[in-house]
């Protein structure tokens, strides 16, 4: 595994096995991966390849629905973040425009009596269904189906990085108990071959907010990563069922930046339309966030203070939301770069 390339393809069917020295070698491959910029791809986990092809077509159905369809659901309705987001409504790279993105936000389905409604805990609430939808009742199956093995898929992963630390591998149980995560289903037109390359962005330059995000893509590509040794942003190209692993600002701050949360983008030239599937994992909202067992240097002190996954995680989505509604009033060149965004 050299430097300066896309994110490397891993077997993760290993895990689920028993040769020791293939775990050993997935543990330390998932290590160098970490240390260096917290993406990686892995193929061989256990979400099934028809559960990932039926949300895909789910996906492609709902973004195919007239526009007061998905109007009707727009997440600005609701505070927990569930709904449809229109195109341009979030920037998240200082400078650029409005990203040409459209999505949909799934979380658990959390009742109103339910306690973390009642006390507005993090992205907890009921989901915002398309009713308008054809065969809505399938598309909420096959969404929390996915969903939930998503849950599943995520506790594993961190099995796998609590190893590469060193811990138990289930050092993560109290974090991975009652776990928030969100499903963000997305839609990218293709860019005018004409667009202007400093301004036109599918999404800007930004690093993710939560603990760990697992992407997955459709067959087009756009999806570039920041090297910083080279200074370049290399194409991580689809692969047939591949999730794209990579570490959020969360998990960065709890290893004292020892592990990375890394600046990645999307832009479309492709000429097609492009889908994809990131599924963004907090963990438990109350769970304390404090330096992380064998993350600091001899010396070395913490940098942060302990603070709770929900504290960590909330409001940096205002933010970015903000700074679109900024653009759109006129005011470009007030524009600042959200708190967790390098522009570069
Ligand atoms: O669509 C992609 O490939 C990346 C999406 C992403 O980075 C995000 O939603 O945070
Ligand atoms: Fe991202």
């Amino acid at each position: 595994m050299t430097i300066a390339e896309a994110p490397p393809i891993l077997d993760f069917s290993v895990f689920y096995g028993n040769d020791q020295q293939a775990k050993d070698k997935l543990v330390e491959d998932v290590r160098k991966c970490c240390l260096h910029n917290g993406f990686f791809q892995i193929t061989g986990h256990s979400v099934s390849a028809d559960l990932q092809q039926n949300l895909l077509r789910c996906v492609k159905q709902f973004f195919a629905l007239p526009q007061l369809d998905k109007d009707a659901v727009l997440k600005d309705q609701n505070t927990w973040n569930r709904g449809y987001e229109k195109i341009g409504s979030q920037i998240l790279e200082a400078g650029t425009a409005p990203e040409l993105k459209e999505g949909f936000y799934i979380g658990e389905e959390i009742s109103k009596e339910h306690p973390y409604f009642i006390n507005k805990r993090l992205n907890s609430g009921p989901n915002f269904w398309p009713e308008r939808m054809p065969n809505v009742e399938g598309f909420k199956q096959v969404a929390m189906d996915y969903y939930h093995a998503m849950h599943v898929l995520a506790k594993d992963v961190l099995t796998v990085i609590a190893q590469t630390l060193n811990l138990d591998p289930y050092y993560f149980k109290d974090f991975t108990t009652d776990a928030v995560a969100t499903l963000r289903l997305l839609h990218y037109p293709p860019q005018a071959p004409d667009s202007d390359e400093k301004i036109s962005r599918g999404i800007g330059a930004h690093t993710d907010f939560g603990s760990v995000t697992l992407l997955m893509q459709d067959e087009v590509d756009g999806l570039q990563v920041y090297e910083k040794t080279t200074n370049e942003w290399l194409d991580v190209e689809p692969v047939r069922g591949a999730y794209v692993v990579n570490l959020g600002n969360a998990f960065m701050r709890w290893s004292n930046d020892k592990y990375i949360s890394n600046l990645h983008r999307v832009i479309n030239k492709s000429g097609k339309e492009r889908y994809s599937v990131p599924f963004f994992y907090s963990g438990n909202p109350d769970y304390m966030i404090d330096c992380l067992p064998n993350c600091l240097k001899a010396g070395e002190a913490p940098k942060y203070d302990p603070i709770t996954v929900e504290a960590a995680v909330k409001g940096a989505y205002q933010k970015s939301y903000g700074a679109a509604e900024t653009f759109k009033k006129g005011v470009v060149s007030t524009v600042k770069a959200v708190e967790n965004t390098i522009a570069v």
